[in-house]
């Protein structure tokens, strides 16, 4: 397996280059080439196979020449430690794929515990320090955060956009202390992945600073979130019917990932890109154009991104063919308002308590199925746990949202942050004041 820079198709490195050198100086993304094809057989017996079984299954297929099974097997292992459920609305027709229930409560914990297994293995013999750059606008940086606290040699520093993400996404980011390093920045998400983006081709730190990124910049944080597709495939293949997945959209890490084990082979008849008021690719969909904007801040606030960093990942999956892309990705975007009816009417039809975001992932699939009149399996990503969001929850659902002691435990301790303006010079000397080398 070899990663490609998208902006020089004819330059690939190894797995290794790749993950710890996350983003090529030539400001691409990577991507893996050549994809492997699953067989069918793999697809028919996953049924009751767990997430960590699945990953190691894809983890072969991909690195098997370069990683021995057993320390993939290991790899897998150590980082998915808890499942992903599908919760079925109505039988046969509506679900969700619970993807919160790790450490963070977000469905970033998949790549971001993957990653940090697999930077373990590949540094085990190194004695140079590590220095992790996230950008988040909300759930990344928690579960990057709580990935690598207290790992040896490494260090992480998260930008977050200042105000822009719930209370308890920030005690996420901002309390663990020792390697972690809260930055907060006076502008958008946007600003802080354009910060980060400029450090790692920034030759000066570069020199000095050994950066990688946990952001989806990293294929390697992307390429595990694949596997709960596949884990999904295996909670609902017995009903013989094609199977429509609503993947909320921010940064379009998730629905690349989508894309990518599709491609592999996983039969997935077509995605839904469901989104808030930052609509750049649905109305990508619908006109062909794509047009970044500075983003809008939302309910929504984990999609709040005006300039998703994997559009162009998407559009080389679909060798930039247009056509190719809209038969098999449909748009739908909500505004907060939409959104707040959304949320109420998914718990009063269902009983069913879903994070803004997750209420998106759910508003897709049912305006898509019932605009396609297709008989279909639909499956909406659920992001994040709703209490994440509590007091915006408890006030749309006018119901009290209870909070899982992993998260609770932190709305008593203190947040520390560095404030920043929206500036990659302020950005660089703050970083610096921050390490010693
Ligand atoms: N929605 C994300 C934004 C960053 O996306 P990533 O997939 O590139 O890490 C968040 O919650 O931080």
């Amino acid at each position: 397996m070899r990663f490609y820079s998208t902006n020089r198709p004819d330059f690939t490195v190894s797995a290794e280059e790749a993950l710890f050198h996350s983003m090529p100086q030539d400001k691409g993304l990577y991507m893996p080439t050549p994809l492997p094809r699953l067989p069918i057989e793999f697809f028919e017996r996953i049924a009751g196979q767990s997430l960590a079984d699945i990953g190691f299954e894809v983890s072969k297929a991909l690195f098997g020449d370069e990683i021995s099974v057993a320390d993939l097997e290991t790899i897998t292992h150590q980082a998915f430690t808890f499942d992903t459920p599908v919760i079925e609305l109505e039988s046969g027709k509506v679900g969700v794929l619970e993807l919160f229930h790790g450490p963070s409560l977000a469905f970033k914990d998949v790549g971001a515990r993957y990653m940090a297994s697999l930077m373990s293995y590949f540094s085990r013999q190194s004695e140079q320090e590590i220095h992790i750059l996230v950008a988040t606008s909300g759930d990344t940086g928690g579960a990057v955060a709580m990935g690598f606290h207290n790992v040896p040699g490494v260090r992480v520093s998260v930008l977050y956009p200042s105000g822009r993400v719930s209370d308890l996404q920030e005690k996420q980011l901002t309390t663990l202390g020792g390697n972690i390093q809260a930055f907060e920045v006076d502008g958008s998400f946007d600003d802080c992945q354009a910060i980060v983006k400029q450090a790692f081709i920034d030759p000066e730190l570069n020199k000095n600073l050994s950066l990688s990124s946990a952001n989806s910049i990293n294929i390697f944080r992307l390429i595990p979130q694949g596997f709960y597709y596949v884990r999904a495939y295996g909670q609902v293949r017995h009903y013989g019917k094609p199977i429509v997945f609503s993947t909320p959209s921010g940064n379009f890490g998730n629905l690349s990932a989508g894309v990518m084990v599709q491609q592999m082979g996983l039969p997935i008849t077509h995605f839904v890109a469901s989104t808030n008021a930052n609509h750049i690719v649905p109305t990508y969909l619908q006109t062909g154009s794509y047009i970044p904007k500075p983003s809008i801040a939302t309910i929504s606030n984990a999609m709040d991104v005006g300039n998703p960093s994997n559009f162009v990942r998407l559009s080389h999956l679909y060798g930039d063919d247009y056509d190719n892309l809209v038969q098999n990705i449909s748009g739908y975007f909500y505004d907060d308002d939409q959104t707040r009816l959304g949320m109420q009417a998914i718990y009063n039809q269902y009983g069913y308590v879903a994070c803004p975001h997750t209420a998106i992932g759910i508003m897709g699939i049912q305006d898509y199925l019932s605009e396609c009149k297709q008989d279909a399996v639909g499956i909406a990503l659920a992001t994040a746990h709703p209490s994440k969001f509590k007091p915006l929850v408890e006030e749309v659902l006018g119901k009290p949202v209870e909070v899982p002691e992993r998260l609770s435990v932190l709305s008593t301790r203190t947040k520390s942050s560095i404030c920043i303006p929206a500036d990659y010079e302020a950005f660089r000397e703050s970083l610096l004041q921050t390490v010693s080398y």
